[in-house]
């Protein structure tokens, strides 16, 4: 499903990252662990096309990234990959609907409001449909970002340390969703994280040095 070899990035030419090679079937879950300034966040934007890899390639369903042009890219990464941001960014001025609503519309989807009103109930935040986003906590606003992420059922689904700010409860809540969500849409879930609470959480691990 995803298949990443020789990939190497720098932001400077005198400090290379390099990464592993590894590869997912569809469906996996895994983690990515490794230390503060690794390469986590890097990694996450190669696999997702933000970044360009010097060297090596990502490849998605057999359709290597580096081939895709700037517009090919956004347009697949819209309609294959959720991607779970670090922190949460929405549109300030829309309401929970109208952000989720803005991502399918981003994706090339129409506007499925039953699907989104599904997935803000298994995500336990149905009620909060019609809620601007400035209004929420960081809990919830944590999961409207998980929701985004998976409300156009991407086949690869990458979280970049999507607990590091929760407590222990929270914590496993939002894995416990990622896990569920993934699980029901047969979705690749990848989290990049230095979060050692999830280590017995996933049985596949890629350790980054
Ligand atoms: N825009 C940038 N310009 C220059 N160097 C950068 C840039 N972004 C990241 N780096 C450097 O690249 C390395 C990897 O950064 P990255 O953010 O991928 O690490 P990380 O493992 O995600 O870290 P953390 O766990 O602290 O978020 C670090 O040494 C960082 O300082």
């Amino acid at each position: 499903m995803i298949e990443v070899k020789d990939l190497t990035y720098h932001y400077r030419i005198d400090q290379p990252i390099q990464f592993p090679d590894f590869s997912y079937q569809q469906g996996q879950q895994a983690l990515i662990l490794g230390e503060s300034g690794c390469g986590k966040t890097t990694l996450l934007h190669l696999l997702s096309g933000l970044l360009k890899p010097k060297k090596g390639f990502v490849s998605i369903d057999g359709k290597k990234l580096n081939g895709l042009s700037g517009a090919q890219l956004d347009k697949f990464r819209g309609a294959n990959i959720g991607i779970v941001f670090q922190t949460p960014h929405f549109i300030e001025a829309l309401s929970v609907k109208e952000n989720l609503q803005f991502a399918q519309t981003l994706a090339g989807n129409k506007k499925d409001t039953e699907a989104i009103k599904s997935i803000l109930s298994d995500l336990g935040i149905g009620h909060k449909l019609n809620d601007s986003v400035k209004s929420l906590s960081q809990g919830e606003k944590q999961r409207v970002t998980i929701a985004r992420a998976l409300v156009n059922q991407p086949k690869l689904i990458l979280a970049d340390e999507p607990t590091s700010a929760l407590d222990d409860k929270n914590c496993r809540a939002v894995v416990k969703l990622l896990k569920e969500q993934a699980k029901k849409n047969n979705a690749t879930l990848l989290i990049v994280t230095h979060d050692n609470r999830l280590n017995d959480e996933f049985e596949q691990k890629l350790k980054l040095s």
